[in-house]
Order: C-alpha cells, then structure tokens, then sequence
C-alpha cells in the first residue's frame, strides 16, 4: 500500500478567520481564549477535511499564529533580551518579537524577518549567542497533536529540524566576533531530545522533521552536524520523516542516505530529476521515500499520469510499502481551497487545485499506485486525464504573435543606443536637474479615501468618469506638493495602483484574478498573486494617460513608474507549462511598449521596479547564471526602447547586492535607487569595489517607520555616501515608495530630504 502525505497547510481559515482574529486581539478587541478558540477552530477544520479527503498523514504542529520559526524560538526560550522584563504575558511577548509593541510605555521595534528560502513568505530570524539559555518553554508539536487527537484526527506532527533551526538563526548583539549560531547544536539537542521524547510518548508514531536547509550547496560543510544530530535524536523519537524541499540535494544525498532516520522526503515538483539518484542511494537502506509529487509552490492541477508514472519507478525500486505520495513542500504557499472562489469560470477553474484540492490529489495518486479498483478512484483519475487535456488544448491556443515577437527577439533590442557616458550628457541637458537631483520611489501616501474611491467605483456606486476625476485630483494634490516641496524630479504617486503587480496584471492579457487565493507573506498580512494562465501580451497603454496628464500640469520633469517583468513574475503564480524565462520575456515586451509609448507622450524619466529580482534567485548556486541572464535580458528588452534622452530608473529595495553585483551593473539603467538607510553604509563599499559606473540613489531614510528622519540625519547620510560615491552620480531619495505611510510624516520627512540636498550642493559645489 503507497501512504499519502500533506506537509502542512495554510493557516488563514477558509474565510480569514485566523488573520482576522488574530488582528483583533492586537487591537484589544478580543481576549486571548478567544484568539485560541478561533485558531482551534480553524485547525480542527483543517485535520478534519484533509482526513476526509483520504489522506494518511496529516501534519499538526505547524500550524502558527505568525511564523513557525517564531513557534520554535518562542518555544526554546530563544527570546532577545530586549522583549524581556516588561511585564509582557507569553503571548505578547511572541508578537512582541514578530513585529514590535509600541504601547505603554513599552518600545521594541520587531525582529528581522527574512524570506523563506526562494518563497515570498517571510520568518522571523531567531537570535543567538554564546549566552543563549535554551528551555523547552512549552511542547507545542504534542500539544497539537493531543489537539488533533482529541478531535479525532491522528497525525504527524511537523518539527522544524534542529540544524535548520540554527542555520537560520543569526548571531545577536551579545554574541562575540566571529560566532556561528550552528556551534550551538550540542545545547540545543538536549531540548529537541525531549521534544521528540515526549511526542513519542504521547503516541505519535512518525515526526516530520523539516530540514530545508539540506537543499542549499552550504549544507555539505554541516555533514558532520546533521549525522551529531540525528544519531542523538532518532534512538528516543518518532520514525523520522526527514523532509527537504524547494530544491535537489544533489551531493548532499551522500551524508543524507546515510542519516539513521525512517523516511526522506524530496522535492519532485522543482527537482523531478533527482528521483533516479535518490532511489539509487535509499535502496539498499530501510528508507521510506516520500514522493513530493503535487505542487506545493504553484496552484495548478497535478497531472495525475505524470506523477503515476514516477510513483510506480519509486514502487518499482522500492516497493510500494517504502513509498509515499506527498505534496512537494508544505501547502502554506497555496490558498485554502478553490470553493471560495465565485468569479473564475468553469474552464478556469478545471485547471486549478489549491490547499484542500490538492489534498485530494496526494491521496488519489497513492490509492492509484496502491491498484486501487474503487469507483471514485477510477473516476477521478478519468476526471483528471480530462482536466489535463482540455488545458492543453487551450494552451495551444496561444497567442502566436507573441511567441513569434519572443522568438525574434534580437541582442539589440537588449542595448541603448549609446552608453551610458553619452547618454548621461544628453539626459543632463534635456532634463536639466541640478547636481543631487531629489526624487521619491513612485507612491505617495494611499489613504483611505483612495480605498474608498476605488472600492465605491468597485461596487458601481461611482462612474468611472467620476473615478478618474478623483485620481486626476489626487495627482495634481502629490505634483503640487512636490513644486512646493521643492523635489526635482516628480512622481505622479501611484493613486490609481490597488498593488504594483496586480495592476499591471488587469491591464494585460494573460493574467486571472482570484476573489479568496490568499497566501501568507508575513505574520497577518496575506497576498493574493495573480495567476498567469497564457501568452502575455498588452492591449493598450496602461499608464501613459496618468503619467501625461501629471507632466501637462508641471514644468519640472515627471517621472514614468511600471513594475518590471521580473517582479511581475515573481509576484504571481506562473505557468507551469511554459518556462519562466519565456513568460518574462512576454511580460518584458508587453512593458517595452508601454515605455515607448511614454516617452512618446512626452515623458522624459522612467523607473521600472524590480524589487523582486533577487527573490527569484534559484537555491542553487550553479543555476544562478541561467537564471541572472533571462532576468536581466527581460529588464533591457523592457527598458532599451527608448532613445538616449530618456533617462531609465530602476528600483531595489534591498542591500544585499554582493553577489549579484554584476548582473546590476548590466542592467545599465541611467540611475538606480536601493535600500540603504537599514544596513549601514557597509554596502556601498560594493559598489565602489566594483566601480559601479551610472547614477545610484541609496535611501537616505526608511520609509518602513512612521519616525520622521531629522535634518542632520539625513545631511550626515549624505556626506557618508559621498565619501564613497563620486558626487556626479548621487541621487537623494527615500528608501522606497510611500504609500504605507501617511501624509504628516511624509511631509516633515520630504523637507528635509530637500534640505539636506541644499546643503549638499553649497558643501560640495
Ligand atoms: C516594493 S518597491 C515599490 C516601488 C513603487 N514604485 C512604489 O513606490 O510603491
Ligand atoms: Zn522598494
């Protein structure tokens, strides 16, 4: 009999029980018992219909109220000083850490979060020292698994490896140079021994145990770490379940195989290839192998045949009893369940699966191998084959002047007309800004009565004449504020954007939108990623008309705003029939003739953003090249159609650009904006290092806090940056767009941005 597998499940609630509550009680509007209760609810809803579906292994424990690594620092006593001693209860100590409290007399600001891996969530980064203490402050995996067990379900608890744990940790302020939070581990296995112990005491007869860490090329110096760690904890535990994900293991695999652990699960949605490998390397061991065979990255129906197919090359090898079928990773990354969802079409909606759909599935594949002559069985894999067939055949209704527009694409179109040194002196005579030009990164403040226009246009209770005339006046509110401000180069503010992605998706062909597909980013906040379902292409302009009308009221120069093709990919869920590179390239044309269109309508500056270019970076080193390449290629294809007076602008809003450096440098936009008012000044020795040679805005305040950055702040930022950047190149912004913040503080800020500019040019003249 082939096992089926679930490694774990969103945690919003079909309905957004779990964030709303959640919110609640951090606005004081609900008690604890009752942010518990409605958790309880929504788990026990989950282990409930994933059982349903016929699925064997269920996790529990993994469930969060903010973010599982959180759950373990919480639970492991791992808590920085600084959320201590407050008087806080447990609870609040948690969300303390998460994001922050600034109540009462009590101001912390919040832990570091970091993205999970090559995902858009992001975890809170646990903080270590030589000092840390850990305590098993309580055993959430048994606690959940009494609570799945007192509602019926029997599950697998899902543990965080001890390993990852520390790897993903940082070293705290306390701690002393050079210190590597993995050196913990022999004080740290006491605490997961115990964990594990009582869990197996409890009557848990498997624990997962996440170990993704195990995918990266850095896992192969900590060989000897994992074999410490599991020769200590597999004697006293659960049958491991040792869980990797979102990558291969490639070398890896030869310390893993030999890990004394029950079972290893591998990632075949993004790494199909390995299967051979692996099965070579368990099949003289006991392992069972789990088959991560249904998506849990992407929201697409698994094509049951395809998957049949390696099943049975896994049973075939292994026989069927050391073989599961499992989601790829857990399903936190894809939204609960398609019945939410009341506007796609039927046709749309054939193509998808999501939480509770792809449960379904894992269980049918494994019934499927396991020979099973059931009727409803029989008929979903029918319904299935199907499915697969008729989105093929829409597929190959593809759009053929795209394709053929992608496949004509010459290394031309990828270059400006001359480089950079010429193009500086014609954008300098044409745009006539003087030395430290001052501009902001495209949004201003979204309050609430742009929600409220857009919503009330929504619902048909304003006309869309109506509509545009408010979004006219709140350009013309933004452009004035910014002549009386005093900034040189304008933004039209961004009023009409409900998000950065998502607006650009409705305006393009190729894209659906869902009403309910919510998917965790961070602790309560939740995207809804629009899908990619064909060929991309652009019907029309799709911002020429705000961008023009906000130049017509202004002599100072205006600046266009889009979001790149990268970002729009990497902030959707894509096709899974058509590779990435082509649906950026797609997506990369479609933005060319947007910006030929805006320089055409008089536009004479252009930022395409690109914040999510480094996200996207594959887990692998070795296939970063091939992706770098297509990434940047589809930024100049996007941005070189312009002639040289039209200056390019770029944004990141980050600091991490070490390692990518070359590949900014190729981008060749004229001026590029970055995150710099977090991370010291440290990064722009990067760029000096490398002789970074077109213009660069590193922020000289973070727009992330409502705290306005005093006039000497920012004039000593500047004078940081000039000790290392040669002064023609400097650009004065912000750190990012402002639609988070409010208009009082974006005012004190924006003053004195553009004094401290002033001052610069008198000092450095
Ligand atoms: C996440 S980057 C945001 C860039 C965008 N132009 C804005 O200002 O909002
Ligand atoms: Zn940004």
């Amino acid at each position: 009999m082939v096992a089926s597998s679930v490694l774990g499940f969103p945690r919003i609630g079909a309905n957004r029980e779990v964030k709303k509550a959640v919110e609640a009680y951090w606005a004081g509007k609900i008690s604890v018992d009752d942010l518990t209760k409605a958790a309880a609810d929504v788990k026990k809803a989950s282990w409930t219909s994933i059982k349903e579906r016929g699925v064997d292994f269920i996790p529990s424990g993994e469930f969060s109220l903010y973010d599982h690594v959180l759950d373990h620092s919480a639970a492991f006593n791992v808590i920085p000083k600084r959320y201590v001693g407050h008087g806080l209860s447990p609870i609040d100590v948690y969300f303390a850490m998460g994001r922050g409290r600034q109540a009462d007399g009590v101001d912390v600001p919040a832990s570091e979060m970091k993205k999970w891996f090559d995902s858009n969530y992001h975890f809170v980064v646990p903080e270590v020292s030589e000092q840390t203490e850990f305590k098993l402050n309580f055993n959430k995996a048994v606690e959940e698994f009494k609570e799945a067990k007192a509602v019926g379900v029997s599950t697998r608890p899902v543990v965080l490896g001890p390993v990852s744990f520390l790897v993903l940790s940082k070293a705290s302020k306390e701690a002393s140079a050079g210190f590597q939070p993995i050196s913990l581990l022999p004080k740290l296995l006491p605490i997961y021994k115990t964990l594990l112990a009582d869990l197996k005491a409890a009557g848990a007869e498997w624990v997962q145990i996440d170990e993704p860490i195990l995918v990266l090329d850095t896992a192969s110096a900590l060989e000897k770490q994992y074999a410490t760690a599991y020769e200590a904890l597999s004697p006293i535990a659960p049958k491991i379940m040792l869980t990797t994900y979102f990558s291969r293991l490639d070398s890896n695999l030869s310390f893993i195989a030999k890990l004394p652990v029950a079972g290893l699960h591998i990632d075949l949605d993004r790494a199909p290839g390995q299967l051979d490998e692996v099965l070579a390397a368990v099949k003289p061991t006991s392992i069972v192998l789990s088959l991560g065979l249904v998506s849990g990255r992407n929201i697409w129906k698994a094509d049951f045949a395809a998957a049949i197919k390696l099943g049975q090359k896994a049973i075939d090898s292994l026989g069927a009893d050391r073989v599961i079928v499992a989601t790829s990773s857990s399903l936190l990354h894809t939204p609960v369940t398609l019945a939410s969802e009341k506007k796609l079409t039927a046709e749309q909606k054939d193509w998808f699966s999501f939480a509770l759909e792809k449960s379904a599935e894992v269980a049918v594949i494994a019934a499927a191998l396991s020979g099973s002559q059931d009727a409803a069985v029989t008929a979903a894999l029918e319904a299935n084959k199907t499915s697969i067939a008729k989105r093929r055949e829409f597929e190959s209704t593809s759009d053929d002047t795209v394709r053929k527009r992608v496949a004509a694409i010459t290394p031309d179109q990828l270059e400006r007309k001359s480089p950079f040194a010429v193009r500086k002196e014609i954008q300098a005579k044409h745009l006539n800004l003087p030395k430290f030009p001052t501009t902001t990164i495209g949004s201003f403040p979204q309050t609430k009565e742009i929600r409220q226009a857009r919503a009330k246009l929504g619902k048909g209770e304003i006309t869309t004449e109506e509509y545009d005339k408010f979004i006219e006046k709140e350009i013309e509110t933004v452009v004035r504020f910014q002549e009386k401000t005093g900034l040189d180069l304008l933004v039209h503010g961004e009023p009409e954007r409900n998000d950065m992605v998502q607006y650009f998706g409705e305006q393009l062909n190729g894209f659906v939108f869902t009403q309910n597909a919510w998917v965790q980013s961070y602790g309560s906040r939740y995207v809804r990623p629009p899908i990619i379902v064909s060929d991309v292409s652009r019907p029309g302009p799709m911002t020429v008309r705000w961008s023009s009308y906000a130049q017509s009221i202004t002599k100072k120069p205006m600046k266009g705003m889009l979001t790149g093709p990268v970002t729009i990919l990497n902030w959707s869920f894509p096709r899974a029939d058509v590779s990435r590179e082509l649906q950026s390239k797609q997506l990369a044309l479609a933005l060319r003739d947007e910006v030929v269109d805006l320089e055409k309508a008089g536009i004479s500056a252009i930022q395409v953003d690109e914040p999510a270019i480094r996200e996207g970076l594959p887990l692998r080193r070795s296939d970063w090249d091939a992706y770098l390449k297509w990434a940047v290629d589809s930024f100049k294809l996007s941005t070189a159609g312009v002639t040289d007076q039209l200056q390019t602008h770029s944004h990141f809003c980050y600091s991490d650009f070490d390692d990518i450096f070359p590949s900014i440098q190729r981008l060749d936009a004229d001026v590029i904006s970055i995150e710099a008012s977090k991370s010291d000044m440290k990064l722009l020795n990067t760029f000096k290092q490398y002789g970074y040679s077109n213009q660069i805005g590193p922020g000289v305040y973070d727009i992330h806090s409502p705290r306005v950055p005093g006039d000497q702040e920012i004039k000593d930022r500047l004078a940081a940056m000039l000790a290392i950047l040669p002064d023609s190149l400097l650009f004065v912004n912000p750190d990012c767009g402002l639609k988070t913040r409010g208009w009082t503080e974006t005012e004190a800020s924006l003053v004195n941005l553009v004094n401290a500019a002033k001052w610069a040019r008198q000092t450095y003249a």
